[in-house]
């Protein structure tokens, strides 16, 4: 069943009387429990379209539905930077939403506790975002994400600061999380690779504007592993190139 429909969505940008048109007609769903990548040249339009999903941005024609309904409670939203507070505990920054839900104290503090423990991160609590390192932050921010208990989780190249050993090692804990947690989610990414290991279907939008060419779904003999073993697996070569042959068949098409 679909939890998350995007429906015909269209979006242009005016600004200073320019209009510049980014989205044309993206029409897709997202399963319970799917993981979806969106793939796609830079400036192609992912970051806007997840932000029309996210309900931060109006579109210009077309709307989202969350399981059915106009959205948008109860979406999870993951960036590039972790945005923390730099003033808060660390401890204050996951209870934050929680507090916004009118949670107490102590089921706040339990809640992060258990999250901070389940992303590896034990005892971390009293600390402030400025004592730990990249890898560690965007842990605490997967925490933060998780600790409100979205239906869906949007992610905007979340892994894509940091190095690339702690980026395979969080593409795993998200996927392990998620799984544990049942989440569904929404990956904007540049890393064919990333899309492939961590995703159930990679969509792949052309540009300018930004619309839907082609939806992959991975191989199930990828999909059902973790990340890590996906990137080594038998069959990962080969579904890389056809990935890959796709996004540079939409870059000569624009460039000729
Ligand atoms: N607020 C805005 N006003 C006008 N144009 C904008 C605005 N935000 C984005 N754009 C333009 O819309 C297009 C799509 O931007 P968007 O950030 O959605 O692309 P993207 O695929 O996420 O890019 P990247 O992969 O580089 O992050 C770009 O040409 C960008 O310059």
């Amino acid at each position: 069943m679909a939890i998350l429909t995007v429906h015909h969505v269209d979006h242009t940008y005016f600004s200073q009387e320019v209009a510049t048109e980014v989205l044309r007609d993206i029409h897709f769903s997202v399963a319970h429990g799917e993981f979806v990548s969106i793939l796609g040249a830079s400036g192609c339009g992912k970051s806007t379209l997840l932000s029309i999903m996210a309900g931060l941005l109006e579109p210009t024609r077309g709307y989202v539905t969350l399981e059915g309904h106009s959205q948008n409670t109860s979406i999870g939203y993951m960036l590039q930077q972790d945005y923390l507070f730099p003033w808060k505990t660390i401890e204050e920054n996951v209870t934050l939403g929680l507090k916004l839900l009118k949670y107490d104290d102590v089921q706040a503090k339990n809640t992060a506790q258990q999250l901070l423990q389940s992303v590896g991160l034990p005892n971390i609590e009293k600390k402030f975002p400025r004592q730990l390192s990249g890898g560690m932050r965007q842990r605490v921010a997967l925490a933060r994400t998780l600790a409100v208990d979205p239906k869906i989780l949007l992610l905007d190249e979340p892994f894509s600061a940091l190095d690339y050993k702690s980026k395979l090692k969080l593409e795993d804990l998200v996927c392990a999380m998620l799984k544990s947690y049942e989440k569904t989610a929404v990956l904007v990414t540049h890393d064919i690779g990333e899309a492939i290991a961590m995703s159930d279907r990679i969509i792949v939008m052309s540009a300018k504007p930004g619309a839907i060419h082609k939806i992959f779904d991975v191989p199930p003999e990828l999909a059902t592993l973790t990340p890590f073993e996906a990137r080594t697996h038998a069959s990962y070569g080969a579904f890389f190139q056809s990935v890959w042959k796709e996004l540079e068949s939409l870059e000569h098409s624009t460039s000729s």
